[in-house]
């Protein structure tokens, strides 16, 4: 009976899950961010709205710092409903980075992205630097950096996009030469932005973070199983109400009957009828992400929950070397575990 369903309280993650997803080209587009920076004079860095927490990643505070930040929370309208609890959020959010900077956007609110030229605006203005300002947008894989240059393009100097967008990480692989998004005094002169790869965090300290960073979109959809993904969604879709999920299936805790359900409704059947639970957890995902199941942000956003989570990470050390190490150490507890258990 509805009225007696329990959510589960915790989500019993898998320690098999993969902790990593530090790719070749995060490595060289960070280390080619870092050469660059001397002639940066504004650093946006991105992180998604849904995991304000767990999309921050070290190694930027580490190699870009001595430049002034701005830090953009991408995605909101993917994790807000505008309501009383979002603004509770957001100045909790904004209280984390005081004095620093910190806007929210939805890349296609006009509003927000006024707001957020408005800022490079009056930044180049008091570095009297109109001539010229060049600024870096940076992030976690999928953010949402391409898109937030070409809606900064569309609304600074009214032109069409310039940067490769998708559903996917790893659109952008290497460092784009600079792209106006502000006209200056003087012909050719302006505000430039210059787009860079997606850089993913080393080493993820808990397997519940990778679980929500997957769900996001910002590892490949290959890495973790898409089921696995479904069962931790279902796990917050229940904590907010089931009711979100009310035309597949009553409230459940069993994502194989969710996504059996959800298969049969959306007729994702494979030969003799036999529902096709990948099929069906890999729409589900997409679902959620494009905010068609439920718009709720991921992290618990609580006063002094940055802090916490800093020192967290660095109980973990936070070199690529040490995170490399630890992977590694991983891996083996997992292979002899998979052995033992005779899987
Ligand atoms: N709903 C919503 N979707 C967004 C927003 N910003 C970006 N997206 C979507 O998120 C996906 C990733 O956007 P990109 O701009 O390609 O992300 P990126 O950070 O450049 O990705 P990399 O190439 O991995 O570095 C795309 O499908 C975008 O349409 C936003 O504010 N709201």
């Amino acid at each position: 009976m509805a009225s007696s369903f329990i959510p589960r309280a915790v989500f019993p993650y898998l320690d098999s899950l993969p902790r990593s997803y530090f790719l070749g080209h995060h490595a060289s587009g960070l280390s080619k961010m870092k050469t660059m920076l001397s002639s940066i004079d504004l650093v946006i860095e991105c992180r998604d709205y849904r995991v304000p927490l767990s999309s921050q990643n070290p190694l930027f505070e580490a190699s870009l710092s001595g430049r002034q930040r701005l830090i953009v929370y991408t995605k909101r309208d993917l994790g807000s409903m505008c309501g009383e609890e979002d603004r509770q959020r957001e100045e909790i959010i904004r209280h984390w980075h005081a004095p620093s900077p910190v806007l929210f956007s939805n890349h296609r609110d006009k509003k927000d992205i006024q707001r957020i030229l408005n800022f490079a605006k009056s930044h180049a203005l008091h570095k009297n630097s109109l001539t010229g300002m060049r600024m870096l947008v940076v992030g976690m894989p999928n953010v949402g950096k391409s898109s937030l240059l070409n809606a900064l393009r569309k609304v600074g100097v009214g032109k069409g996009k310039a940067a490769y967008t998708g559903a996917q990480p790893g659109i952008t692989r290497k460092i784009t030469t600079g792209v106006k998004i502000a006209e200056g005094v003087e012909e050719g002169e302006g505000i430039y932005l210059v787009d860079t790869p997606g850089v993913f965090v080393p080493y993820v300290p808990n397997a519940e973070s990778m679980l929500k960073l997957a769900l996001c979109g910002s590892v490949k959809d290959t890495i973790i199983p898409p089921t696995t993904l479904v069962d931790y969604l279902l796990y917050h879709l229940n904590q907010h109400s089931p009711q979100l999920y009310a035309t597949y299936n009553p409230p459940t805790n069993e994502v194989s009957e969710f996504l059996e359900a959800v298969a049969r409704k959306t007729g994702r059947l494979q030969k003799g009828g036999v529902p096709d639970l990948e099929g069906a957890a890999l729409w589900v995902v997409q679902r959620w992400r494009e905010g068609l199941l439920g718009r709720f942000v991921l992290d618990e956003v609580v006063e002094g929950g940055l802090e916490g989570r800093k020192r967290e990470e660095e109980g973990f050390g936070g070199s690529v070397n040490q995170a490399r190490k630890m992977e590694k150490e991983g891996e083996k507890l997992r292979a002899r575990a998979r052995h033992l258990g005779g899987g």
